[in-house]
């Protein structure tokens, strides 16, 4: 059995000082686009967590030379690719363990003509349908194939040129994918209804370094003049905005005083005013986001005084990735808030195991939650549970560090995703966290 457990003696005040990880989502674009050049591209804060060294292997298998220089450092060259790699089943297994394997598809489409993807992985949180890459690829003149039976996603193209592309819906990785298509296309394609989290903005930013011609960076208009080949860059990945988020959450239910130091405020949007919505206190030094401890914090009402909503959207809305820390801070919140998940229609169903914590949540249905926080008048209770996803994990994890006693969570490599050695991080914070077979 593995060690796919942690227990957690809860209900200790953390305090201490952490450094963000490196962004989970944005490294999963950068190295993809890796491949879209034969020169090397040097990537630095690149986490320590599963979906990454997954995609490093991926990246390995299909014949790039990867190498670390320092941790978190590392060195790509993708001059002799292997796309014989499509056929074998480590390629198989390994591409459909992770979302961001979907990106590899338009770097190899624009440089080798051709690529194949079993269904992604990622999590299991609803329907989340690829219309938008493909659709956006065959605009740039690609022939796709879907085979049902195997689940298999084919591209070809002999050359792609530029278009103007309305895509259907704003989509992350879409948007990555169709951009790394239309860089190397001939002529000038406009995508208009691009998502812009900032993840897509690092990489517009680290194509342009490789000699990508985009404007509209950080806009929902990206227009892209095709270029005949690129060259290599060096890139840094953003501190990982969601990681951020947890560590707030985490510090407010846990009345502890956390420092998140070089958060890069800057970057984080509408993020920091949604924790002061929930009644959170933050103050900013620098580049350093300081919680003080809290004995209590009140969710703030809109200004006619009605109940506050939290809602998702795409960026500059708040990030969907958050609303499950939402959702556990508000449990002991003073005050309602309607927790709405818009985007994704299975990713609320874990409030059943806050609720057998003791929470006050009532799930009007799969998108609608509304909590009515305790006030600190009762503590969770630690319970045994499981991960269901990365964010409902570690919504979890910080429940079961505010709960009074003990509290297993089972599948932690969900956790694992996407937070670099979480329970190592959280000892130092003075947590009592450890791994144990589960
Ligand atoms: C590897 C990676 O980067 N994953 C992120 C990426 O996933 P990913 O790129 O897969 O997600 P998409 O942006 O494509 O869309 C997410 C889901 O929301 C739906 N949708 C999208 C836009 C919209 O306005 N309304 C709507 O309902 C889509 O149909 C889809 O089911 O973006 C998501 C949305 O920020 C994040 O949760 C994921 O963490
Ligand atoms: C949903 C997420 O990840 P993925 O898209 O990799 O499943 C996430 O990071 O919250």
């Amino acid at each position: 059995m593995s060690l796919d457990a942690f227990e957690v003696i809860g209900g200790k005040p953390l305090s201490g000082a952490v450094v963000p990880q490196g962004a989970k989502n944005e490294a999963l674009q950068v190295l993809c686009a890796t491949l879209l050049t034969e020169e090397p591209v040097t990537i630095s804060n690149l986490p320590d967590i599963l979906d990454v060294n997954r995609l490093l292997e991926l990246l390995a298998g299909l014949g790039v030379s990867v190498e670390r220089l320092a941790p978190g450092t590392y060195r790509f060259e993708a001059k002799s690719v292997d796309l014989s790699f499509f056929q074998t089943e480590a390629f198989r297994r390994d591409a459909s363990r992770i979302r961001g394997s979907v990106m590899l598809i338009a770097p190899l489409l624009a440089r080798f003509g051709q690529a194949f993807l079993p269904q992604p992985g990622g999590d299991k949180i609803g329907r989340r349908r690829l219309d938008t890459h493909f659709t956006g690829l065959q605009a740039l003149g690609a022939v796709f194939n879907y085979e049902p039976e195997q689940r298999q996603y084919a591209v070809k193209a002999s050359r792609l040129k530029g278009a103007y592309l309305l895509m259907d819906e704003i989509s992350v990785t879409g948007t990555a994918n169709v951009l790394m298509a239309a860089v190397l296309a001939e002529g000038v394609t406009q995508i208009y209804n691009a998502a812009c989290e900032p993840y897509v903005q690092q990489l517009c930013r680290m194509l342009v370094s490789m000699g990508a011609k985009i404007s509209g960076i950080g806009s929902n208009l990206l227009t892209i003049e095709g270029v005949s080949r690129l060259g290599g860059a060096t890139h840094r990945l953003l501190p990982d905005m969601i990681e951020i988020g947890s560590f707030i959450g985490l510090a407010a239910m846990t009345q502890s005083e956390l420092t998140i130091k070089d958060a890069r405020i800057d970057q984080l949007g509408i993020i920091p005013r949604m924790f002061e919505r929930m009644g959170v206190k933050l103050e900013f030094s620098g580049d350093d986001i300081r919680i003080p401890a809290q004995e209590e914090y009140e969710i703030q009402t809109f200004i006619d005084g009605s109940i506050m909503t939290i809602y998702d959207a795409p960026w500059p809305g708040f990030t969907p990735d958050l609303m499950s820390i939402m959702l556990v801070l508000a449990t002991q919140a003073k005050g309602s808030v309607l927790i709405h998940q818009k985007m994704f229609e299975s990713r609320l169903f874990f409030v059943d195991k806050l609720i057998d914590m003791g929470a006050q949540i009532i799930l009007c249905d799969p998108h609608r939650a509304t909590v009515i926080g305790l006030g600190r008048k009762h503590q969770l209770r630690g319970i045994s549970m499981s991960s269901p996803d990365i964010r409902a994990g570690v919504s979890l994890l910080i429940a079961a560090l505010s709960a009074n006693g003990r509290s297993v969570i089972h599948n932690i490599h969900q956790i694992d995703r996407g937070y670099e050695n979480i329970d190592g991080r959280l000892r130092s914070l003075g947590a009592e966290i450890r791994r144990i077979e589960g």
